[in-house]
């Protein structure tokens, strides 16, 4: 029996210059179990991403803020919180980094992204008097409520699924995967992961990015 996946999108479907693999589009719409897409980016990405792969959408997105399967819709965390933050983060002259239009957290529920060209220092300064924490994914850093957290998505959806989160593999490169592995029954970290994801995975794979994902793929479907 082939497993059920839980894959990260940055750093774990795409190649080293960002771009989702294409080899993406052939390998998951074949895969034979349920696939559940967990990122840190805002919900409407992993649902593009499903809907352009012609998979059902089973998504985790924002760190497990948000959590869309089977037509069950459900929000965690307070961006509200994360706004005010950002503001003092504004006053004390940090700036997200995403320019006016800001597409990174226009349509983001439940927490603020800010690009890694941000004060970092300054966002946990302000992050601290908030009591919330900064999950840096090597593409982003997320202001977001702590206790928030992929795995806990990653159960709900098995749950409605009618499957135990341990049937799950899952598959990540980076700190906020690290619950996901956890949850998971057994966990893959890529090649380029840091240092938390090597940490926490079950397995590392030799290759980066999508080539160390497709090696699992290609091991667990033998
Ligand atoms: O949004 C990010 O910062 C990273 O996204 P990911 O969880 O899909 O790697
Ligand atoms: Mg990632």
């Amino acid at each position: 029996m082939v497993p059920p996946l839980a894959l990260d999108i940055d750093g774990t479907l795409t190649t080293a210059a960002h771009r989702i693999d294409p080899r993406v589009f052939e390998r998951l719409p074949e895969w034979p179990a349920p696939i559940v897409i967990a990122t840190g980016k805002s919900f409407p990405y992993p649902v593009a991403l499903c809907h352009f792969l012609g998979i059902p959408e089973r998504v985790i997105a924002e760190n497990g803020g948000v959590v869309c399967a089977d037509d069950h819709l459900a929000f965690q965390g307070d961006r509200e919180v994360a706004e005010a933050a950002i503001e003092l983060f504004g006053e004390r002259g940090g700036d997200l980094g995403w320019g006016d239009a800001d597409t990174t957290n226009r349509w983001r529920e439940s927490e603020i992204a800010a690009s890694m060209d941000a004060d970092e220092d300054l966002l946990r300064e302000v992050a601290a008097e908030f009591d919330l924490e900064v999950v840096d994914t090597g593409y982003a850093y997320h202001l977001k409520t702590p206790g928030v957290e992929k795995g806990d998505g990653l159960a709900a959806v098995a749950d409605l699924l009618g499957l135990d989160p341990s049937a799950f593999v899952a598959v990540g490169d980076s700190e906020n995967d690290v619950s996901l592995f956890e949850t998971a029954g057994e966990s893959y970290a890529v090649g380029n992961a840091d240092d938390r994801a090597l940490a926490a995975a079950d397995h590392v794979t030799d290759a980066s990015y999508f080539d160390g994902t497709l090696s699992v793929l290609e091991s667990i479907s033998e």
